[in-house]
């Protein structure tokens, strides 16, 4: 055997004239089909037990699927007796159609058979690999020999669907396994063979199903392969081309993406990509691509967060917190520009009332998948000072001033890089408690009263008060200005405090409990040339005013 990279045969491209899925574009959702009970469920450490099983299928038909696979029922007494239990325990909607996997042999097509007497729509999914791979080292025969199993398997399908005596609504699909291993001519060519023996019409089409059994090739490959299938086989109008992409190049939602491009109607795949190896397409992943893009998926995806407790329960698999869409880190954003970014979007969406969802780095609103927006921004020391702003304000209702910004910002990546971790919003906030809210009150208001006075047909403020500087006796406060801030500059030049000068302020409500209180930012220049900022909170909006530029000035003298 070769070395390395050198041992593998590369996947030869097929020849395609005038391609036309690149022009297309997905407009409605496919026929879709879930194969989590079978193609997930045998790809287990421990396969889902009966109440797994029935639960699974439940959510799957809560979420809309009408088309499920809920098994192999030839393969075991346990799948039997699932297959039996959803049938005679009355599970099945009538409008959801179940289909059960077996291959193409004789015994197990009659169990098969045995298995779903009674159901009321059923679709038989029988299977044999075609590829060149498997034909050389598995079936050991050629194209014919393969095309016998698939036909035999056809005409004793027929011949048991037609002595049935039950009214039970009988579909067929068939997998030529291993589609893309497979040349795409002998594909066509088995299919063809295939409709003819069970006798395909118009009005009874069978489902074609080609998996991407082992994902080989690039998306567009694959897309290649099914647009050359429809375009060659012969009875188009009876059949329903249906996608089966796995997910071993980690492109399984892409394939089936451009596959749908190609033309096919209908794709098999999982919640979660739960599957063989790496996985089946991702059903919720690729609902979820259509749905952003204004495409309706006829799905419910609107509860991810209960889907993921189902899923991770009964398969005792775990999401990977990057996974599109559900991954705990996906509606996350750690590192600065982004969250500036975010946070001006929702600002712009608020302000704009646009009618889309226009916020960079989230492609979906995390409400339409039952997430949060809490989670959204996170602090570590790589955020910006748009992330913590964002915090502020999101949970806990302070709108800090842009100018503000940068000072907070460098607080909180103090404390980060002192805890060497991120902070969540409540450290966060202390971090805002510590440096402004509970700062070492050098000069501390005991009382104030402000008022309007009018002279000579002008207004005045009047600030009164007392103050103790240091802990010490209580000094008086007088002073008169244009507005309580400059009233109280006024009142406070005898101490040399008019050294800092009054650079801007702005305030908005907020809620403590019940009360609804006015909070102030003031900013001040310090006689060192660097700007301060100072957070007053009161009843009183021109106490809150006063009491900000005195925080301020406390934090210059800290
Ligand atoms: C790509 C997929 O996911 S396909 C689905 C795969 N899923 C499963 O296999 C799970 C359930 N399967 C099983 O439990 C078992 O395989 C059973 C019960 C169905 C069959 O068991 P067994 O007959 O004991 O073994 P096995 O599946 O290995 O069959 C091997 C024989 O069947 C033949 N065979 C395999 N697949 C097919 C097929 N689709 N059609 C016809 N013959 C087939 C093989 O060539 C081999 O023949 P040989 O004995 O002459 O060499
Ligand atoms: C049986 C077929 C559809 C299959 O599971 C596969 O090819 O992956």
């Amino acid at each position: 055997m070769k070395p390395g990279f050198e041992k593998y045969i590369p996947f030869q491209q097929i020849k395609l004239e005038n391609r036309e899925w690149p022009n297309n574009v997905i407009t409605k959702a496919p026929i879709w089909c879930s194969v989590d009970l079978r193609d997930g469920n045998q790809a287990l450490v421990d396969p889902m037990n009966m109440e797994e099983k029935i639960e699974f299928f439940h959510t799957l038909v809560d979420m809309g699927f009408k088309e499920i696979e809920i098994g192999f029922p030839s393969a075991s007494e346990t799948e039997y007796e699932i297959c039996r239990e959803l049938i005679e325990g009355n599970h099945i909607p009538d409008d959801v159609t179940i289909q059960v996997l077996v291959q193409a042999r004789e015994h197990l097509i009659r169990k098969t058979f045995e298995a779903v007497k009674g159901a009321k729509n059923v679709i038989i999914h029988f299977y044999n690999s075609t590829s060149t791979l498997q034909r050389k080292v598995v079936f050991k025969t050629d194209m014919e020999g393969v095309t016998k199993i698939a036909i035999e398997g056809a005409k004793l399908i027929k011949q048991l669907t037609d002595e049935y005596t039950g009214d039970t609504n009988f579909r067929f699909e068939y997998s030529p396994e291993s589609f893309s291993g497979t040349e795409v001519e002998n594909a066509v060519y088995i299919c063809d063979k295939v409709m003819e023996a069970l006798g395909s019409t118009k009005e009874n089409p069978v489902i074609l199903n080609l998996p991407n059994t082992v994902e080989m090739c690039t998306p567009n490959t694959y897309a290649d392969q099914v647009e050359y299938f429809i375009k060659h086989i012969k009875n188009r109008e009876a059949c329903i081309i249906s996608l089966h992409p796995h997910n071993d190049r980690g492109t399984g939602v892409a394939s089936g993406e451009l596959a749908l491009l190609a033309g096919a109607e209908r794709v098999e795949g999982t919640l979660f990509g739960n599957g063989e190896r790496t996985g089946n397409l991702d059903i919720v992943t690729m609902g979820l691509n259509m749905f952003t893009q204004g495409v309706d998926p006829k799905l419910d995806f609107s509860n991810l967060p209960k889907l993921r407790e189902i899923y991770e329960r009964c398969t005792d698999m775990k999401i990977n917190p990057r996974q599109p869409y559900i991954g705990e880190l996906v509606f996350t954003a750690f590192s600065g520009s982004h969250q500036d970014a975010i946070n001006k979007g929702m600002q712009y969406m608020k302000d704009s009332g646009t009618e889309y969802w226009e916020i960079p780095y989230l492609p979906i609103d995390p409400a339409d998948v039952g997430r949060e927006y809490e989670p959204i921004i996170r602090i570590n020391s790589q955020s910006g000072k748009g992330g913590a702003a964002f915090v502020m304000s999101h949970n806990f209702g302070y709108d800090l001033p842009k100018k503000m910004h940068p000072e907070f910002s460098k607080l909180v990546q103090k404390k980060c890089e002192e805890l060497g971790r991120e902070l969540i919003p409540k450290e966060l906030f202390e971090v805002f408690s510590e440096n402004y809210l509970e700062v070492h009150q050098k000069y501390a208001l005991t009382k104030r009263k402000i008022y309007e006075e009018s002279e000579n047909g002008k207004d005045y403020v009047h600030f009164k008060g007392k103050m103790t500087i240091n802990g010490a006796d209580e000094v008086t406060l007088s002073g008169v200005g244009n507005g309580p801030i400059d009233a109280f500059f006024n009142a406070i030049k005898k101490f040399g405090l008019d050294k800092y000068e009054f650079i801007s302020y702005s305030q908005h409500a907020i809620s403590q409990g019940s009360d609804s209180k006015a909070v102030s930012y003031i900013e001040l220049k310090k006689p060192d040339g660097k700007n301060i900022f100072g957070i007053g909170i009161d009843s009183n909006v021109n106490v809150a005013s006063v009491l900000g530029v005195l925080n301020a000035i406390n934090r210059a003298e800290m």
